[in-house]
């Protein structure tokens, strides 16, 4: 089973993880990896911390000369910003300075009543979203295997705060994601481009934060991901509870499930047709999953975030003495959903490798590749 440990705390030495379970043989180009810890760190509405981050992964084992061997893969994102915190984070000698006064919308409160600590740095700490650093290393290992099935995953961002980008974009066509990619904030349309950076702009001279919608795709999926046969191998609960998991996001959809829970059945249910030897379904309103099993529709998410909770503009709270007060603001983005949709994307390409690797097993790729082969061959219809 493919599993993974992460650590590290934001302003620390550096985060790092362990995946345990990931095949031997399979290529790893680490520029690609870098490549994709670059794309999440971009992106209009970021801080200063962006500023002072190159991330880039440096691998501890697990492969070598440029394969995976098979055993745990350990890696390490070193923090650029530890050595300005090196007094604040010594692990020995305690720092004096202690945060005592919680912002609401962030883990700041809840954390230090649940582990009874009394200065709030230890919670920002491992709260924090820099941990999605890591894990977008680790989806990126994870997309050099599935890249080697033919699995992509893009993402795009469909709205920042009130201002959305209504464009239907075939997300498969290189050229559409090529323009994503140039896009500032990773939308489609560059007029709308235009509008998303000033009410950023705007957000930001009123001391204010921003959150947005984002959508995912995975194509490529093959049938029978998943099951119905308990809940937690359901495929969207599998994908829910990894998405719900990343930080500052409230909300996320299953390719039109709002709009399906207002229309009539017949309207919704996907046409089951036969195309190029394989079931399809000549709509995708389920978005690629049906009985918690992948259908061989591409995967579709929506995923929504709620506005970055530390605001210059202050918001009441109570200091841990019991004093009211307002929230204390060091620095902060003033809005994360381009990065958000790069976050998703390698999130999801874990949760597909791990049920990728249950299907189809293997300790090295060339079983995979022979299970793969001969499942696809038992579903046809030719
Ligand atoms: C890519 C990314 C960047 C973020 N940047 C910030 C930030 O600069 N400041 C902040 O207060 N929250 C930021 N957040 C959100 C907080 O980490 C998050 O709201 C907080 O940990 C509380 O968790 P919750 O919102 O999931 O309940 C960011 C989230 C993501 C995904
Ligand atoms: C460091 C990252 O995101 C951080 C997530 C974050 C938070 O509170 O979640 C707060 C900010 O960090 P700082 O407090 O150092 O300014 C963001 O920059 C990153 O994405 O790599």
């Amino acid at each position: 089973m493919l599993r993974f440990l992460d650590a590290g705390e934001s302003h620390g030495k550096g985060l790092v993880a362990i995946i345990e379970g990931f095949p031997s043989n399979v290529e790893i180009d680490i520029n690609r990896v870098n490549l994709q810890l670059a794309r999440r760190q971009r992106g209009y509405g970021r801080g200063e911390r962006m500023k002072i981050e190159y991330d880039q992964v440096e691998i501890l084992s697990g492969i070598r000369g440029g394969k995976t061997t098979g055993s745990p893969i350990s890696m390490l994102i070193y923090n650029k910003d530890y050595k300005n915190w090196m007094d604040i984070m010594d692990i020995q000698k305690e720092y004096t300075g202690k945060i005592t006064v919680p912002r609401p919308g962030h883990a700041d409160l809840n954390g230090i009543l649940k582990y009874n600590l009394n200065d709030i740095r230890n919670v920002i700490e491992r709260a924090s979203a820099r941990e999605t650093a890591i894990r977008t290393a680790i989806g990126a290992i994870c997309m050099e295997l599935l890249n080697k099935f033919d699995v992509k995953i893009v993402s795009r961002v469909l709205r920042i705060g009130k201002v959305e980008d209504l464009s239907r974009v075939d997300m498969s066509a290189e050229e559409n994601i090529k323009r994503i990619e140039e896009s500032q904030i990773r939308c489609f349309d560059a007029k709308i481009e235009k509008r998303m950076i000033e009410e950023i702009e705007l957000a930001k001279e009123k001391g204010e934060t921003l959150g947005g919608e984002v959508e995912v795709i995975a194509y490529n999926i093959p049938c029978g991901l998943g099951s119905y046969s308990s809940y937690d191998r359901r495929m969207d609960y599998i994908i829910s509870g990894a998405i719900m998991s990343i930080q500052a996001v409230k909300a996320m959809e299953f390719g039109e499930g709002i709009m399906a829970s207002c229309s009539y059945g017949s309207e919704v249910n996907d046409e089951i047709i036969v195309e190029n030897d394989y079931y399809k379904r000549s709509t995708n309103y389920a978005g690629g999953i049906e009985g918690g099993i992948t259908n061989g529709m591409p995967v579709v998410i929506k995923v929504y975030m709620k506005p970055i909770p530390t605001t210059r503009k202050g918001i009441k709270t109570v200091k841990l003495n019991g004093e009211e007060a307002i929230s204390r603001y060091e620095r902060s983005d003033t809005c994360a959903v381009p990065s958000l949709g790069v976050v998703c994307e390698n999130i999801l390409a874990f949760e597909i490798t791990k049920e990728f690797l249950n299907k189809f097993g293997g300790d090295s790729i060339e079983d995979i590749r022979n299970s793969y082969d001969f499942y696809l061959k038992r579903i046809s219809r030719r």
